[in-house]
């Protein structure tokens, strides 16, 4: 089996992405996976100078892929930036470009040669700005771009700092899936419905079992309200939405337990024997999760058709250009592309 081609996307140029795709690449030794940048090669050229980061940027026709991974050599499918773009400094001007690195990337997944795509952070914010008002995430987007109905983020981290306190079973990484994800807080409690939420469980027991190799997954679910509602004192969404969802679930097969305090399920005694935490939105979870492992996580894109991982953290522009942003993620991320790439071959054939 040869090693699966994965496109890297830059990311918003004016942020870290640039230079943490060209640093990977030169501090990297060897690889189970052949790398492929999509953005623009004068920009990751330019960027590695900055930084100080030796790497020799080709650039490569759209359809060809490198026969394998070289420690120093970075192949680019090209696409070029819009505007000239500085560290820090965000621009309309560019949305296209980055929303183009994103279309390439999705294309070379679905019709070949590339088996996965890993993003660096783009900047959302910007992107509205510039015009695609709908635009809410990598996630959102690339549902729609691979023309599935439903899809589910999921972030995990190695090693997380809970997994030192007790003896795991099994794996200690710890995998924190969401409900709803790019929302405003106001709008949350109205997204979960019983339907939304057994689509949820039902993409993530199903990833679990593709994509990690867990035959029969537990998941945990947390409450949307302190203390779970509390019995209906403090929100009766446990009640009228979560409960019947997850019976509903239990008498499907699926292992799901909850829904449990939120500010409890995030302990060793929980966590121990779960696959991965559902979360009601985004902070609940993304709070625990980058608290245990910020720096070591990767996110995941559960529900599409193609393999899509990235960093769990965003475009620091407070970083860019600097050269103290750190690889780990990205490093993590491409670590975690490969892993689910190996178990699609392996469910291939
Ligand atoms: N995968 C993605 O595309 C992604 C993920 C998260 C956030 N974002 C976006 O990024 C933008 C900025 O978000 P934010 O400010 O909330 O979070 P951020 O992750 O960019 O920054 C938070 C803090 O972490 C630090 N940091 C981030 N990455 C680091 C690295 N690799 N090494 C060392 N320190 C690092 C930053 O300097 C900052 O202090 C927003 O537009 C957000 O939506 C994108
Ligand atoms: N929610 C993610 C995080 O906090 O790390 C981040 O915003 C990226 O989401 P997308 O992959 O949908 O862009």
């Amino acid at each position: 089996m040869s090693s699966p081609v994965l496109a890297l996307t830059t990311g918003e140029p004016a942020g870290i992405g640039p230079e943490l795709l060209v640093k990977l690449v030169a501090d990297t030794v060897s690889l189970p996976a052949r790398l492929v940048a999509v953005g623009d090669p004068d920009l990751l050229a330019e960027r590695a100078r900055m930084v100080g980061v030796d790497i020799d940027v080709r650039t490569l026709d759209k359809g060809r892929v490198p026969e394998s991974f070289s420690p120093g050599v970075l192949p680019v499918w090209p696409v070029t930036l819009r505007a000239p773009s500085r560290p820090g400094c965000l621009t309309v001007d560019n949305a296209a470009y980055v929303i183009e690195t994103l279309d390439v990337a999705v294309s070379t997944c679905l019709h070949g040669p590339a088996d996965g795509m890993v993003t660096a952070p783009l900047h959302k914010g910007i992107i509205i700005d510039a015009g695609l008002s709908g635009f809410t995430g990598h996630t959102e987007y690339l549902r729609d771009a691979c023309g599935v109905e439903g899809v589910v983020m999921m972030l995990a981290t190695q090693d997380p700092l809970h997994a030192r306190q007790v003896a795991w079973q099994g794996t200690r990484s710890l995998r924190v899936a969401l409900a709803t994800t790019h929302l405003p807080l106001r709008d949350v409690a109205d997204a979960i419905t019983g339907e939304s939420l057994e689509n949820v469980v039902h993409i993530l027991h199903t990833d679990l079992q593709r994509h990690f190799g867990i035959e029969s997954p537990h998941i945990l679910v947390c409450g949307l309200n302190p203390h779970a509602g509390e019995d209906g004192h403090l929100g009766r969404e446990e009640l009228e939405v979560i409960i019947p969802a997850l019976d509903h679930l239990r008498d499907q097969g699926l292992h799901v337990t909850g829904p449990l305090p939120a500010d409890t399920l995030f302990t060793p005694r929980h966590l121990a024997r779960a696959d991965a935490v559902l979360a009601m939105y985004h902070d609940q979870g993304l709070a625990v999760l980058k608290y245990a492992g910020f720096g070591r996580g990767a996110n995941i894109t559960l529900g599409l058709p193609i393999i899509r991982t990235s960093v769990d953290h965003g475009t620091a522009l407070d970083l860019a250009g600097t050269g103290r942003a750190e690889t780990g993620s990205l490093s993590e991320a491409v670590s975690m592309a490969c892993l689910m790439a190996g178990h699609a071959f392996q469910t291939h054939d």
